[in-house]
């Protein structure tokens, strides 16, 4: 088993920033939420702004399983599966700059956004064992990381509970349909169905993403648009209380 590799810095602070706090203090920022919600876009330009590294645990979840399928791994064999990935060696970029994902070397980037990995990536991700070999690998990346976003669907109740600001990102399912529509160009109302909100049933089976736990704000960002949301993240940043 191969540990995650940093593989680039975090980048600097970019213009545009609004917030103003010290740019030297550690700084852990969590957003989850359900598919189509923005964590990603939005969390990826929060951290390019904060001069934060930024950290896309989804994508590890994808990684994994583009390598258990690769390896012709049974995703029906749970013991089979936890093994994959705890012996996956699997390196991530948290440079907001630079998306980066390789597993054994294989650049898997682009990849890992296909359909063919998003329609099978729950069985993976409802997988304890596999769970708790990425929690472990995803609390590791973020304590070597000054300053950092993380998103996903438990980073802000499992990964990282004592974060210094946490997020709940959500968007009414019509929002989030209509958005991963626009992303996706083409896909059909079938498709967008079976990738937003079978996979949100499948997997808050296991997470929860749909309401906050004590301490977590909730940002509904329905009728707000990209940027609006950033500013809106920002704000919740810049507003919490810090150690
Ligand atoms: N507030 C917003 N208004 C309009 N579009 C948005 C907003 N936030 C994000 N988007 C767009 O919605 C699309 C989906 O966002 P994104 O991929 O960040 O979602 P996500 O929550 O990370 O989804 P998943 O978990 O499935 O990867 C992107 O094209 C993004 O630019
Ligand atoms: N912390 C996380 C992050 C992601 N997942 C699961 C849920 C999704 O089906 C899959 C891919 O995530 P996405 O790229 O769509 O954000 O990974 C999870 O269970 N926990």
């Amino acid at each position: 088993m191969t540990a995650p590799e940093e593989t680039q810095a975090a980048g600097g602070s970019a213009s545009g920033n609004t917030a103003s706090h010290n740019a030297q203090e550690r700084l852990v920022v969590a957003i989850d939420g359900p598919s189509g919600s923005g964590k990603s876009s939005v969390a990826k330009e929060a951290a390019r702004r904060l001069g934060a590294a930024y950290l896309d645990t989804g994508a590890m979840y994808r990684a994994v399983t583009w390598h258990c399928l690769d390896a012709g791994t049974d995703l029906t064999d749970a013991d089979a599966v936890a093994r994959a990935v705890r012996e996956a060696d699997l390196s991530i970029s948290t440079d907001p700059g630079l998306e980066r994902i390789a597993i054994h070397g294989t650049d898997v980037t682009t990849t890992i956004r296909e359909p063919f990995v998003s329609e099978a990536v729950s069985a993976v991700a409802t997988n304890l064992e596999a769970r708790a070999e990425l929690v472990r690998r995803q609390r590791a990346i973020i304590g070597e990381q000054p300053r950092i976003v993380a998103e996903g669907r438990d980073i802000t109740t499992v990964v990282a509970p004592d974060a210094h600001c946490r997020i709940l990102l959500t968007a009414s399912e019509e929002a989030r349909m209509r958005r991963r529509g626009l992303q996706l160009g083409g896909a059909t109302a079938e498709a967008l169905q079976r990738q937003v909100v079978e996979r949100d049933a499948k997997d808050s089976t296991v997470t929860n993403f749909t309401t906050a736990t004590d301490g977590v704000h909730t940002l509904d960002s329905s009728d707000l648009d990209f940027e609006q949301t950033v500013q809106a993240v920002l704000t919740l940043v810049e507003r919490a209380p810090r150690a």
